[in-house]
């Protein structure tokens, strides 16, 4: 079975809370909720080690709370556990767990007390100001420890909104228990760094549904995936066309055509001006050529496309700027990409004016600055800049990075999580434009297809690993999409 949309959805922060207080309000006592986190959070230890000494940090508040709840489920199954507390507790909930641990209670050690594992419970998602005090020396102490301290909900002195440190000291972890759903401090790329592992503990709050922040995954969009029907012939499959450079810049283009092809279009056709014809006709096999002089030519030989990609090594300036006009008076989905974005950084509102909704933007944080200047750096994190950005363009918005996001104008935003940094290799971002306008050439919706192509562009690096350069992409797509199809046809309990 596919895991329900809701089960990958992220929550922020203010959502969390706001779920706690239905859950507490429809009668479930927030203790229990407690008793919930912190029974699971113990299991999900002993899941992953065996019995052995262990030191609980806890804090004042409902994270320390689920400290205690921790401590009690570990000593329960016998772990030699020693309790420290940063300070006393100060919230009903955590004080109601304090008074069910039955062992002692030390003064916190800011210089690591010995044990084998160390559980941070001092602060959790919602801690809104720096660690000072004995937290953030034992912060600093435990640096290098990271192989041996389990985060309850979040690693204490990292925001839970941006994943970022809220300044000074923070914890780093090997496994970050969090509950309910993961909040973008778990999937944003500095806090998902510093939560090491993460596991979701169900705690029994009402399905809040399928927000519009998730996951990218599978379960997001493989029940959409444009799968070739049994009557299907090329031509059906999708056409894509891809607008190549100048003679002395025609592989990125090449990239993003093979990775179309490999992708399903059936039918892909590079548009290469005169003078690059011949270096292009020297290197392509199934890719189809055809060239074209003006922009008229290039949206004829356009028009029947479902998608185009624009950009990768096109050249920056008024001709590419004039290209991208051209197609997007045609019918196709634009994937716009590099220096199609770059020639538009004078007056980004004009390229967004010519953009549809179905049209996907595939910045680098560079082309992001160009395009939406400030943005990134005002917003509180990227998944704000993206959204953002994709209601200012009206179109698609992919942000690259280790944690790639992509936003559509509806709100709908996918967080994707799979990357590795073997992508980070020239032509990667190519090879990308072409999965994406591949699929979105076989029909597939382009907010589907911008997420498929990236979870699919993160796996293929993933299989490969070290050594990885952005040729060897396209041919791992086969073995990727082998494990779709088998998957759909055959799908896991
Ligand atoms: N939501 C849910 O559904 C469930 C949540 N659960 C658990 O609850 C946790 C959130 O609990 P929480 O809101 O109490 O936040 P927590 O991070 O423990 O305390 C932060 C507060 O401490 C205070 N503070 C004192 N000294 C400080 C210092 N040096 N540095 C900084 N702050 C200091 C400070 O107050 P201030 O002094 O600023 O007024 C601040 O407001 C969550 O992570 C999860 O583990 C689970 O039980 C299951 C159900
Ligand atoms: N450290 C990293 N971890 C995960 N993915 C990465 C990392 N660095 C780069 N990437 C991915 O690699 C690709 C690089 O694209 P881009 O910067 O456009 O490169 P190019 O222009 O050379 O093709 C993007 O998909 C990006 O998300
Ligand atoms: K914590």
């Amino acid at each position: 079975m596919e895991t329900p949309v809701s089960l990958r959805q992220i929550m922020t922060v203010a959502e969390m809370k706001a779920a706690d207080a239905a859950a507490t309000a429809a009668g479930t006592p927030a203790t229990t909720l407690m008793e919930r986190a912190g029974k699971g959070a113990a299991e999900a230890i002993r899941q992953r080690w065996s019995r052995r000494s262990v030191v609980i940090w806890c804090g004042p508040g409902d994270n320390g709370g689920d400290g205690y709840v921790v401590a009690r489920h570990l000593r329960r199954r016998g772990w030699p556990v020693r309790v420290e507390a940063l300070a006393p507790p100060a919230s009903p909930s955590c004080r109601w767990a304090a008074e069910r641990w039955r062992g002692e209670v030390h003064p916190l050690n800011p210089a690591v007390s010995p044990a084998d594992l160390h559980v941070d419970a001092l602060f959790g998602a919602g801690l809104s100001r720096p660690l000072d005090g004995p937290a953030e020396e034992l912060a600093r102490a435990a640096e290098g420890l990271s192989a041996c301290i389990v985060a309850i909900d979040t690693p204490s002195g990292v925001h839970g909104d941006t994943g970022q440190s809220l300044g000074g000291a923070a914890f780093r972890a090997a496994l970050t228990v969090t509950f309910h759903r993961r909040k973008p401090a778990h999937v944003l790329a500095h806090g998902r760094a510093a939560c090491g592992a993460v596991e979701v503990v169900d705690i029994g709050l009402s399905d809040t549904g399928a927000g519009d922040l998730v996951e990218n995954d599978p379960s997001l969009w493989g029940a959409r995936f444009p799968w070739p029907s049994d009557d299907a012939h090329k031509h059906a499959r999708g056409r894509l066309v891809v607008v190549s450079g100048e003679a002395w810049s025609t592989g990125a283009a090449r990239l993003s055509a093979r990775a179309g092809l490999r992708i399903g279009a059936g039918v892909v056709t590079l548009l290469s001006p005169p003078g690059a014809l011949a270096v292009n006709a020297a290197h392509l096999e199934a890719v189809m050529l055809a060239p074209f002089d003006t922009d008229a030519e290039l949206a004829a030989l356009a028009d029947r496309a479902a998608a185009a990609v624009i950009g990768p090594a096109a050249g920056v300036g008024e001709a590419t700027a004039r290209n991208l006009t051209a197609l997007a008076g045609t019918g196709a989905a634009l994937v716009v990409d590099a220096d199609a974005l770059t020639s538009f950084a004078h007056a980004p509102d004009e390229l967004f004016a010519r953009l549809d909704r179905d049209d996907v933007l595939t910045p680098h944080p560079g082309e992001f600055e160009r395009l939406f200047p400030g943005l990134l750096k005002a917003s509180p994190e990227r998944i704000a800049a993206a959204r953002e950005a994709a209601r200012r363009a009206g179109t698609i918005v992919l942000l690259k990075g280790p944690d790639t996001v992509i936003a559509a104008p509806d709100g709908r935003t996918a967080v994707n999580l799979n990357g590795s940094p073997w992508l980070a290799t020239a032509g990667s971002g190519d090879v990308l434009a072409g999965f994406i306008a591949g699929l979105a050439a076989q029909g597939m919706e382009s907010f589907d297809a911008a997420c498929a192509g990236a979870w699919i562009h993160a796996e293929c690096a993933s299989l490969h690993g070290p050594g990885l350069i952005a040729e060897d992409l396209p041919g791992l797509a086969p073995v990727v999409l082998k494990r779709l199809w088998d998957q759909r046809n055959h799908p896991l309990p």
